[in-house]
């Protein structure tokens, strides 16, 4: 038997030949056009499509055809704040981009690999439910060498299924939302070799003190949503050329809102006159949301006129026992009692203050619509930043009194309208409603700076990266 072994030298000279093919021969072309909101840079990648090795076999590599690019955003739905994160950069792909990126939001580890991976929504629930388990394994997780030793085991033992769920949507750009989706799917592109081919980068959805996982070396780019982050990322090692800083991505419904409140209120079948105060708790409804309620359906009463000088909508999320418990109360002033809501911006746009838990999402979101906050709870770690972001910054107050929300509310509502006024100006201070479209059009950028090795399709990179 005869077999066939190519030698060293052969090996470089096919090296160098599909380097030259791809590096060479390619026009790389980006051209304007006009597009939803300013000019955009389009990418065209144009080259011959074939390639003859010595044996006279003909590789195609079809490159010349302008493809949809895959872009695989990866999250997972421990709290609500990195779904949302990544509905909105879809949604900004699709409005700048249309169907030049195709996208998916996938929770990789739930799909593909098994435990620990596959349960992050239940443990990350119980944990932060004993929220002292939770602070712990923040911080004692918080060091580089604890945490990449732990997620390099775990690499090394779901390697196979990560690269399977990965490779299932032939990624060009992977978009990772989550703290604990760099190292594992970095690791598997390295082992794949397939780091030049596929653009990695983080968007960071915390705003202030983040777990360091969300640093990773070897990304592309890392996405801070304020400079705080910027600078945690710099002193774990990242450079600033990785580095941008454009603030969180917020569903861009958001920002192009333009029904007035007046209208929303007719819409949501809310009072057209009276102050409204939001309660909620994050996508999970969690923190001091029912005491809350009831002391501000209390206080925003007036015994002396008898008539409520406010009105409250509650938001509870995924949290249906705590619906029906409110549901189930009688209330003096008017309340609007809700479960999950897909149309945040409305109900926000609707209301003049909003009492929450440090949720990085709902900050960012709450700051576009300029609602004045009362931060009422937040979860230690990488929610506890978050409090002085917004007090320093004069968009809220922190208190986990339920009676002093009240009181703060109510005041505002009466006596202290002023102060609302101001911190609302404050708030549209602090958003940043674009930032979503910046972070899109800035991967574009690198999808179109990025060689063309990027446009071999997939079904060639096995033979592609075999010789490289
Ligand atoms: C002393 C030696 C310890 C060795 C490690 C042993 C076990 C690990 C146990 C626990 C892991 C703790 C992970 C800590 C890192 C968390 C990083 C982080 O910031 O996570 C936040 C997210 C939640 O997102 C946040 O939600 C907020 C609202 O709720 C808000 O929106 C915020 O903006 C969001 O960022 O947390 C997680 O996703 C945690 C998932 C916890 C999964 C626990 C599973 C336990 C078992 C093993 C864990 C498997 C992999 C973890 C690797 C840990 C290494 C860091
Ligand atoms: O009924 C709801 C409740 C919450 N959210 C969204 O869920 C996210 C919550 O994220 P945040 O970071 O505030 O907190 P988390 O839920 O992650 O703890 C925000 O975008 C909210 O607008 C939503 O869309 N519908």
């Amino acid at each position: 038997m005869v077999m066939k072994v190519a030698s060293p030298e052969k090996v470089v000279s096919i090296t160098e030949k599909v380097w030259q093919r791809v590096y060479g021969g390619i026009n790389n072309n980006c051209y304007y056009y006009h597009h939803h909101r300013k000019h955009q840079r389009r990418c065209s990648y144009e080259s011959e499509d074939e390639y003859e090795d010595e044996d006279g076999t003909i590789q195609l590599m079809q490159m010349g055809a302008e493809r949809s690019k895959n872009v695989l955003i990866l999250m997972s739905d421990t709290g609500g704040g990195h779904r949302a994160s990544a509905e909105a950069i879809r949604e900004a792909f699709r409005i700048e981009f249309g169907d030049e990126y195709r996208i998916y939001v996938k929770d990789v580890w739930k799909e593909y690999t098994g435990w620990p991976l596959n349960d992050m929504e239940r443990s990350y629930k119980f944990m932060v439910k004993h929220v002292q388990l939770w602070k712990v394994a923040f911080h004692s997780t918080s060091p580089r060498w604890i945490h990449s030793s732990y997620l390099a085991a775990i690499a090394s033992y779901y390697a196979k299924e990560v690269e399977a769920g990965l490779m299932e949507y032939k990624p060009d750009i992977i978009i990772s939302v989550h703290p604990l989706m760099q190292h594992i799917p970095l690791s598997v592109l390295k082992w794949k070799s397939l780091q030049k081919k596929v653009i990695f980068v983080t968007v960071i959805t915390d705003l202030n003190t983040c777990h360091p996982t969300w640093f990773h070396p070897r990304v592309n780019r890392c996405y801070c949503p304020s400079k705080e982050v910027a600078k945690r990322a710099l002193y774990d090692g990242l450079e600033e050329s990785q580095i941008q800083v454009f603030g969180l991505p917020i569903r861009p419904s958001f920002a192009r809102a333009v029904l007035s409140k007046d209208d929303l209120r007719k819409e949501l079948e809310l009072d057209p006159d009276l102050p409204a105060v939001l309660l909620m708790g994050g996508g999970e409804g969690m923190g001091p949301v029912k005491k809350t309620a009831m002391v501000l359906g209390e206080s925003l009463y007036d015994n002396d006129q008898g008539k409520p000088i406010g009105q409250l909508i509650i938001i509870c999320g995924r949290n249906k026992a705590l619906a029906s418990t409110l549901e189930s109360l009688e209330w003096k002033i008017p309340v609007k009692v809700r479960g999950f809501e897909t149309q945040m911006e409305k109900w926000m746009g609707a209301c003049d203050c909003i009492i929450t838990k440090a949720g990085p999402g709902t900050i960012a979101e709450a700051l576009i619509r300029g609602l004045p906050i009362v931060l009422n709870d937040y979860i230690p770690g990488q929610e506890k930043g978050n409090v002085p972001y917004v007090v320093d910054n004069g968009a809220g107050v922190f208190t986990r009194s339920p009676k002093e929300t009240a009181r703060i509310v109510s005041e505002w509502f009466s006596t202290k309208t002023d102060e609302l006024k101001r911190m609302s100006e404050n708030a549209l201070k602090l958003a940043q409603p674009e930032a979503v479209f910046d972070i899109v059009n800035d991967i574009h950028e690198l999808a179109c700076q990025r060689g063309p090795l990027a446009n071999i399709p997939y079904d060639s990179t096995s033979s592609l990266t075999n010789v490289i």
